[in-house]
């Protein structure tokens, strides 16, 4: 594997705890939703906290191909987006964009409130399982659009100005509930969205959406109510930090036997790990600015886990902390409720040492969709187990840096390949684990 002519892999030399001090920007799955909302603005808007990830370049191109002005703002980290220009963009180039991640498909409604029409390129986001965006196309249909598959893509148009609607979820899909805010809030008339998605990252959505002068109301039963007004305009919004991210460096202190002070790292949309964390035997402390996590020493113990929807604990927290898991204690359940196919990552852990078994049944509570189904969704972990190096293939982002995780609690050499994957939801990574004092470099000796 190869990034610009440059061997994609990392030589990490194991066995040394991650100690020392790093900071989390804007959230990954916030940032580029934000940057889509700018498009229905009739005025610029002002992104601060911007993370220097792939995902974010990717949708930065996305805007400018459909004709947003994209510029840094006076401070860093800052992003200013004017929408004035969309009328007149050319969009010839977007299959560029096909397979760059899921965000291409929340453009839906913004592009058919300003030109009537949209083209959404085939969709790319980790490979954790299926996938479907079912639920989107549904809910467009439902507020009035028209759309058509075609080889590249699927071709969507507005004969007229999309309708408020009564929409209830089959699942509350994060990404079909952004679809519903962005495209309801210019619609006309009033929208209800049950069984909505409530993650911190659309409550920050919902932030945005309100200073650009929409009307949003959500009850505690997961039912979103949208007003839909004739215009808006643009926002001054500090992005929500990254609570996944976060985490990750989180379950890297808990692996490593390390200590890590996690600058930017919030209480408040983390409550539901840190619990767990407690659980495990992991240490924290919270301050204003950030929360330390650290080992305490002694034995982790072994846990049961289910993901699930917010405020259930994150399937994008999973990965990392199962590489802990492996240096608990006794058994551990892990039950997989949100993606199917999100535990394949487990079998080079194994190759490493670790003892982790899948089923097919729902193990450790309550029954999922994915029961009775075919799918390993349920792991067994039981330690602790040494780990050893070994040549590894990133998967996934979360499993990617979940290899890098064990790699760095492993004795001995590990060869991770297709490190550039991480740059997709992680800053700087490498530079991070340089300060953390990790035992990386780059082939041929380089220095990260
Ligand atoms: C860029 C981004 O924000 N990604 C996050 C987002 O992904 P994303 O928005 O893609 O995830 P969803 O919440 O939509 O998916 C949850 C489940 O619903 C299913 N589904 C979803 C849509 C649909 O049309 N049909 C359908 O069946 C999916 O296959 C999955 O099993 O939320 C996930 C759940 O918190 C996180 O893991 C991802 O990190
Ligand atoms: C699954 C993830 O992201 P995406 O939806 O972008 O693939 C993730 O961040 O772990």
């Amino acid at each position: 594997m190869t990034v610009n002519g440059i061997d994609d892999v990392l030589l990490v030399h194991g066995g040394t705890p991650l100690e020392g001090e790093i900071r989390v920007r804007g959230a990954k799955n916030l940032v580029p939703k934000a940057m889509v909302a700018a498009l229905l603005g009739s005025g610029p808007s002002r992104l601060r906290n911007v993370p220097d990830i792939r995902d974010v370049r990717v949708v930065r191109g996305l805007l400018q191909l459909h004709g947003v002005t994209v510029r840094p703002g006076e401070e860093p980290g800052e992003l200013v987006l004017d929408p004035s220009h969309v009328e007149s963009a050319n969009v010839a180039d977007i299959d560029a964009h096909a397979g760059s991640s899921r965000i291409p498909i929340l453009l839906c409604g913004p592009l058919l409130h300003r030109l009537g029409h949209a083209f959404i390129p085939g969709l790319g986001g980790c490979d954790i399982g299926g996938r479907p965006v079912d639920f989107h196309f549904e809910v467009l249909r439902q507020f009035g659009a028209t759309i058509e598959k075609r080889d590249d893509g699927q071709y969507l148009t507005a004969p007229q100005r999309l309708r408020g609607t009564k929409i209830r979820l089959p699942y509350p899909s994060v990404g079909a509930t952004e679809q519903v805010l962005l495209t309801a809030v210019l619609a006309e008339g009033v929208t209800e969205l049950s069984n909505a998605a409530v993650e911190p990252e659309i409550e920050d959505l919902i932030c945005v959406l309100q200073k650009m002068g929409a009307i949003i109301a959500m009850d505690t039963d997961r039912t979103i109510r949208v007003t839909g007004v004739d215009k808006l305009g643009g926002y001054n919004h500090q992005a929500l930090s990254d609570r996944l991210e976060a985490a990750s460096w989180a379950s890297a202190a808990l692996a490593t036997e390390g200590n890590i002070y996690v600058r930017g790292a919030q209480q408040r949309t983390m409550m539901t790990f840190l619990n767990t964390y407690r659980k495990v035997g992991g240490a924290f402390e919270i301050d204003d600015e950030g929360i330390r996590f650290w080992h305490p020493g002694g034995q982790l113990k072994s846990i049961a886990l289910e993901t699930d929807v917010h405020p259930g604990f994150q399937t994008d927290w999973q990965q990392p902390l199962v590489v802990a898991l492996t240096q608990a204690t006794g058994l551990s359940i892990v039950h997989e409720t949100v993606y199917e196919s999100r535990l394949g990552f487990t079998s080079a852990l194994n190759q490493m040492g670790a003892h982790i078994q899948l089923y097919r049944e729902c193990l450790g509570g309550s029954d999922c969709r994915f029961g009775q189904r075919n799918f390993l969704h349920s792991a067994v972990v039981s330690g602790p187990t040494k780990l050893q190096g070994a040549d590894l293939v990133i998967p996934d982002l979360r499993g990617g840096f979940s290899y890098l995780i064990a790699a760095l609690a492993a004795q001995g050499t590990s060869r991770v390949h297709g490190i550039d994957l991480i740059n997709r939801g992680y800053e700087n990574f490498m530079e991070k684990l340089v300060e953390l004092g990790a035992k990386v470099e780059l082939p041929g000796g380089a220095l990260v």
